[in-house]
């Protein structure tokens, strides 16, 4: 398919979609382009770099980032991350496929509407902050504004605002040199969000930063993200920072996505081996919900135990199950009984050995990643 086609899955679902991406390639080598559709193309990557001398770093990949969610995008070092988000904005070209912002064709878009793509529409944050050393906190702020034409009050205003809205405020006149590392990605969050853009993109931001700024950040962004609704792709190889932050989480391996879903399908219905191990360890308690738990009431358990909500933790269950003494926790919805969880569903949860009932939206993309399925 060649750029300039219209792709059509991408513009049906532009509604709520800000990134539509059908069948991306990003092929390494030489003769590139004859890998995709090609008859090498499902090879594994040792024998496609041996019949090809290529490497696909993003193979045949199909999503949708929907309207205000943190889309994660999860993988071992190499599995083609970083090549898939940079492909977004076309930092990266891509080799074959459909890609759209908002129902437009990233594909055909020219240099200057590609500017304004990565300057207004899609801004990127990045794990080295690549801030100006000799600009103030606030200047650096102000400087995606001055690109944009403000004039230098405006400027200073908004760029003050935001420095609040980070967490700086008081510190707009110094250097990033007199910063700490958790300070100066503040600084460039703070930057990214200046133009107000549809889709902030993160290039593993916090990966340099020691673990309990990591954990101040990533606080940060899930309260920005409460706050403003704004959506995001956020790339990690970091199993716990995607399930803290992901509203769905797209997991990586060899270039291709092998699971595409929300922490609590990936964790709950892994859809294959290599997921399963990928997720061996995560405390399944804290991840799963009572509603993938529960089952349904019986007579007189109406009447009896604490009332927990169909999206409360398995965890926050046991703890209302414990401190009551009572043996099951009702699962209440605006209201309404819609099953009990006990002692039993509740330790099958930590034990691994219940069946949960995760259901799956509507899949995106019918050539896509798999879903997982009730
Ligand atoms: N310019 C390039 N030329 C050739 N191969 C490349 C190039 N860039 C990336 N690759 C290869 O593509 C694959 C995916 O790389 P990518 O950097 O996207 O992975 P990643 O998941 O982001 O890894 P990391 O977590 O280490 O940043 C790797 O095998 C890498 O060696």
């Amino acid at each position: 398919m060649t750029a300039t086609q219209a792709p059509e899955a991408a513009v049906r679902s532009a509604d709520e979609a800000v990134f539509s991406v059908r069948n991306l390639w990003k092929v390494f080598g030489p003769k590139a382009d004859r890998v995709p559709g090609g008859e090498h193309a499902a090879l594994p990557p040792a024998e496609l770099r041996e019949a090809t001398g290529c490497t696909a770093a993003v193979r045949d990949v199909s999503f949708d980032v929907r309207k205000g969610e943190v889309f994660v995008v999860m993988g071992l070092s190499g599995s083609g991350k970083s090549t898939l988000v940079r492909c977004l904005t076309r930092l990266i070209e891509p080799t074959s496929g459909t890609l759209a912002i908002d129902g437009e064709d990233v594909l055909a878009m020219d240099r200057s509407r590609l500017r304004e793509l990565r300057r207004h529409r899609a801004a990127m944050v990045f794990q080295h902050f690549g801030l100006l050393p000799h600009r103030t906190v606030v200047d650096n702020v102000a400087y995606g504004l001055e690109i944009q034409g403000l004039s230098k009050s405006e400027r200073r205003a908004k760029a003050a605002e935001l420095v609040a809205k980070v967490g700086l405020a008081g510190m707009e006149d110094r250097r990033p040199s007199q910063l700490s590392g958790g300070q100066q990605q503040r600084v460039g969050l703070a930057r990214a969000l200046a133009v107000d853009p549809s889709v902030l993109l993160f290039d593993e931001p916090f990966s340099a930063l020691d673990p309990l700024i990591r954990r101040e950040m990533q606080d940060e962004v899930v309260r920005l993200h409460r706050e403003e609704g704004r959506t995001m792709v956020f790339i990690t190889h970091d199993l716990s920072e995607a399930l803290r932050l992901g509203t769905r989480i797209a997991l990586m391996r060899d270039g291709g996505i092998v699971q595409l879903g929300t922490p609590e399908e990936i964790v709950g219905s892994p859809a294959d081996d290599y997921v399963r191990e990928f997720v061996r360890d995560v405390p399944r308690e804290q991840v799963l919900t009572v509603a993938t738990a529960m089952r349904p009431a019986l007579a007189g358990e109406s009447e009896r135990g604490p009332a927990v909500r169909p999206d409360a933790t398995v965890a926050e269950a046991i703890e209302a199950v414990s401190r009551s003494g009572d043996p099951a926790a009702r699962v209440m919805d605006a209201g309404r009984l819609v099953g009990v969880v006990d002692r039993a569903c509740l330790l099958d949860v930590v034990a691994g050995t219940a069946e949960p009932a995760v259901t799956a939206p509507a899949p995106d993309a019918p050539d896509g990643p798999r879903e997982v399925t009730a």
